[in-house]
């Protein structure tokens, strides 16, 4: 087996809100074709780790690289372009949008027929338009919500929503697809389910990264554990290397290490 391609490259990354180191030196990489979960208790980074490498946030020193490119400096839109993609904690969709054009909206990032040919409908628009309106359907159709797609975004249940950002997320065509608590409000029912999804989609070649914070469901599905504390990494390994280790039991029993 040969060396697998890393899509994300963090590397020494510090970032500061003024007094406050919310990132120290934190270094990590996600591999081709892995699920990563980053974890950690609260206010340890995780959010803020995410929004440096969805370009949300510029690290104060460090650098991310994806694919092998620096990322540092482009815009969240080129970021997109680049493939990188995202949902977010707190669900955010186009509620007078209809599940399918929520899902077309992801769509277009990649089309390259401008505005001067949409309003002039080329050949080259509508075959664009057929295209994506068929990949928008599969992807539906993969995360159970094609019965769904021409309801608006703001009327379908909360689980809907949560999977139809997913979807969106996924109609980019990304290269790294990164969930924020996609499980928040989730019974353990739709957990299970949601996990099983994750898997799935993994399976058709997405390289995820999740945070989350229900710990069986992170245990469960993902293949190797980012566990951040106070800002810094303190462990990196598989699920069962993470359950294991004596740093992370006491950053999540509240063990003061430094006070020993
Ligand atoms: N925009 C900001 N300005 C100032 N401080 C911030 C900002 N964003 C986050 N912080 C601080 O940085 C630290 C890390 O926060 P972050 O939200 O990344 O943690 P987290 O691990 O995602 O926590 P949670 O699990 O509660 O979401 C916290 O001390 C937080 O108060």
């Amino acid at each position: 087996m040969g060396e697998r391609t890393k899509v994300l490259e963090v590397d020494d990354v510090t970032l500061r809100f003024g007094g406050l180191t919310a990132l120290d030196s934190v270094s990590l990489h996600i591999d081709e074709g892995e699920i990563l979960g980053m974890i950690g208790p609260n206010g340890a980074g995780k959010t803020t780790a995410f929004n440096v490498i969805t370009g949300v946030y510029r690290p104060t020193s460090g650098q991310v690289r994806f694919l092998g490119d620096p990322l540092t400096g482009l815009k969240r839109h080129a970021i997109t372009k680049r493939g990188i993609a995202r949902t977010f904690q707190n669900i955010r969709l186009f509620g007078a949008m209809t599940a399918l054009e929520n899902v077309l909206v992801g769509t277009d990032v990649h089309h390259s027929a401008g505005v001067v040919s949409a309003l002039f409908r080329t050949p080259r628009h509508r075959r664009e338009e057929a295209e994506g309106h068929e990949a928008a359907m599969e992807l539906l159709e993969f995360m159970g919500l094609a019965s769904r797609a021409d309801e608006l975004a703001s009327n379908l249940p909360y689980g809907d929503q949560r999977r139809l950002e997913i979807a969106r997320a996924m109609a980019t065509g990304p290269r790294l697809l990164c969930l924020d608590e996609p499980a928040a409000g989730f019974n353990p029912q739709e957990k299970a389910q949601l996990m099983d999804l994750i898997r799935r989609v993994r399976d058709r070649g997405f390289t995820v990264l999740l945070i989350e914070h229900d710990m069986r469901l992170v245990m469960g599905v993902t293949d190797r554990i980012v566990v951040l504390e106070f800002g810094k990494k303190i462990a990196d390994g598989t699920p069962a290397e993470i359950r294991d280790d004596p740093a992370v039991i006491a950053a999540y029993l509240g063990v003061d290490e430094d006070a020993s």
